[in-house]
């Protein structure tokens, strides 16, 4: 028995060893803790033990995996890890189950904000990832020359089929080129029709509802408009949920599902795309795919009746920069309609939020807007006067600084014989995860001050602020930031100036406002709750 326990213990020791320097996925995680007790049985059954054969394997089994588990959570503890110097919880230096926890119930960057807090611009968020809260870090981990993404976003996707935002170097080069001529100058314009045609659908739901006096839940409309938007800037195609007042494709089910299935994926690579054990997670992310794949069949037995992105994805102006194929395209497409419908609804719902919130700044975007109205401008109709409206500019940038609607944004990893770098002054080692993330940026008084927490637009306009614009990073930095920044901006605000033109905007009488920050979660893009608000049409 003595020498059953002594060998399995020495196995599991042995085996967590080369876990360390070869990451193992699920699978071969347990065909080698099998295949190891399978050879140590072997070798005991030979020697006369006074066991069964059955319950030697049990007595294995479990001593081997109970000495590889504490050997991987005593060595994650110790000083000898590598990541040991960096501060962290015990918990979190223990597993990364409790990120996921944090993930899984939306608090994730609330947790982190509390973390850096208490331990500074370093903070080991999981055994081996660290979340850097300083400036100098964003270039060297986002910047062109700084880290690649790895499995966190590697783990999300069928393998071989990576839309864009999975890729690196080269690869991701030839097809941001792609996505950059579907998002150009000249087809921002194009855009922008299809933004304002959304604009007078959404509008005259308002109206209905203001005439009505009915409450209108500002996040469900602006999610019925995001993905009308989206359908007619990837796909050349309304799909109507703003003219049908429901989600009729139950587009945000799918697409919420999604999202928490990726965010829960990414932090567990190991799970892989096709955790099959937890079908909810697969299931959301084939749903997504699916759904995407339809729009791409659909559209591709359409000619271009619009210069819609698949216009340029599909190649279709035969330039010769390369051909997608439909799976390529598909992916591309669910990373769209994800990427592009929840993010800028939810940044419109969280800028009109804090405009109704601070009334001062809704009174001065909407003299901005009325004054350029009087001057024959048309901001809810076409893009070319947005930049006379600064003020309302402040008002996006400075929403997407306090409540960015990306607030962790995915992580970057050390390459494996790189022999680790060093960023911001900290020295990480190969194989770590390093997230730098918007929302802890963004609140630190280090880069803007005063009142970091709180909403004010002026600190944009006005001398006298610290404003540090290199930590202003709510689309990302680098070569692999936000294909679509200019896209979203446009969108924001030809509806919030459509918005405050022609409404005024209250809180029901029994809604709470606090209670809007309170419950905006995240997966991955924010999660935001209900936003009740009663609209009365301007005169
Ligand atoms: C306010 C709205 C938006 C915000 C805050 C935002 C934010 C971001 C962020 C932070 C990233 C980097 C993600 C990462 O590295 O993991 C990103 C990437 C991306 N976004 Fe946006 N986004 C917005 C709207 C849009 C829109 C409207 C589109 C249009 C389709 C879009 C398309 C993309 C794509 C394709 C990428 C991947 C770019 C690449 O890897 O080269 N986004 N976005």
């Amino acid at each position: 028995m003595d020498i059953a326990v002594a060998s399995a213990a020495a196995a599991g020791a042995a085996l967590h060893q080369y876990f360390r320097r070869h990451e193992p996925s699920i699978a071969t995680a347990v065909l080698s803790v099998a295949g190891t007790d399978a050879a140590l049985l072997a070798v005991l059954t030979r020697l006369d033990l006074g066991l069964s054969v059955s319950h030697l394997a049990r007595v294995l089994g479990t001593t081997t995996v109970a000495t590889l588990l504490l050997s991987v959570a005593l060595y994650r503890l110790s000083p000898w890890h590598p990541l040991s110097r960096y501060p962290g919880p015990v918990l979190h230096r223990l597993t990364k189950l409790r990120t996921v926890y944090a993930s899984w119930h939306g608090i994730h960057y609330k947790e982190m904000k509390q973390m850096h807090e208490k331990y500074g611009p370093i903070v080991r968020m999981a055994p081996n990832a660290v979340s850097i809260a300083d400036v100098a870090a964003v270039m060297p981990v986002l910047g062109a020359n700084g880290l690649p993404k790895d499995r966190f976003y590697r783990a999300r996707h069928p393998p071989g089929i990576f839309p864009i935002i999975n890729m690196n170097g080269t690869e991701h080069a030839q097809r941001r080129r792609l996505w950059n001529r579907g998002l150009g100058k000249s087809a921002l314009e194009v855009h922008t029709r299809t933004a304002a045609d959304g604009w007078v659908r959404l509008r005259a739901q308002f109206e209905k509802a203001a005439d009505d006096g009915a409450i209108v839940d500002l996040t469900q409309w602006m999610r019925f408009y995001g993905f009308d938007f989206m359908g007619g800037f990837a796909f050349g195609k309304d799909f109507g949920l703003v003219t049908a007042g429901e989600d009729r494709v139950r587009a945000w089910k799918t697409i919420h599902g999604f999202l928490i299935a990726h965010d829960i994926i990414g932090h567990l690579p190991w799970l892989g795309w096709r955790a099959a054990f937890i079908p909810n997670l697969v299931t959301a992310l084939m749903n997504l795919r699916n759904f995407a794949r339809k729009c791409v069949q659909d559209r591709l037995q359409r000619s271009a009746t619009a210069m819609d992105l698949w216009y340029y994805l599909g190649n279709e102006d035969d330039d010769g920069a390369g051909r997608l194929t439909n799976e390529q395209l598909a992916a591309e497409g669910s990373l769209a309609l994800v990427a592009g419908a929840d993010t800028s609804s939810s940044a419109i719902v969280t800028l009109v939020y804090l405009l109704m919130t601070h009334p001062e700044c809704l009174a001065k975007a909407r003299e901005e807007v009325d004054t350029a109205a009087a001057t024959g401008m048309s901001p809810w109709a076409a893009s070319d006067c947005h930049d006379a409206l600064p003020y309302l500019n402040a008002c996006m940038d400075e929403s997407l600084r306090v409540l960015p609607v990306v607030p962790t944004n995915g992580s970057r990893v050390v390459p494996i014989g790189s022999g680790g770098v060093n960023v911001a002054g900290y020295y990480i080692p190969e194989d770590t995860e390093i997230f730098v993330s918007p929302y802890q940026l963004h609140r630190d008084p280090r880069y803007f001050s005063p009142e970091p927490d709180r909403f004010r637009p002026e600190r944009w306009l006005e001398s006298g602020w610290n404003t540090q614009g290199d930590a202003y990073i709510p689309f990302s930095a680098g070569p692999a930031q936000c294909v679509g920044k200019n896209l979203a901006k446009m969108e924001i605000i030809v509806v919030v100036s459509g918005i405050i033109r022609y409404f005024d905007l209250s809180f029901p009488a029994q809604y709470d406002p606090n209670s809007f920050v309170e419950h905006t979660g995240e997966h991955i893009v924010t999660d935001i709750p209900s936003l009740p608000i009663l609209l009365k049409r301007r005169t």
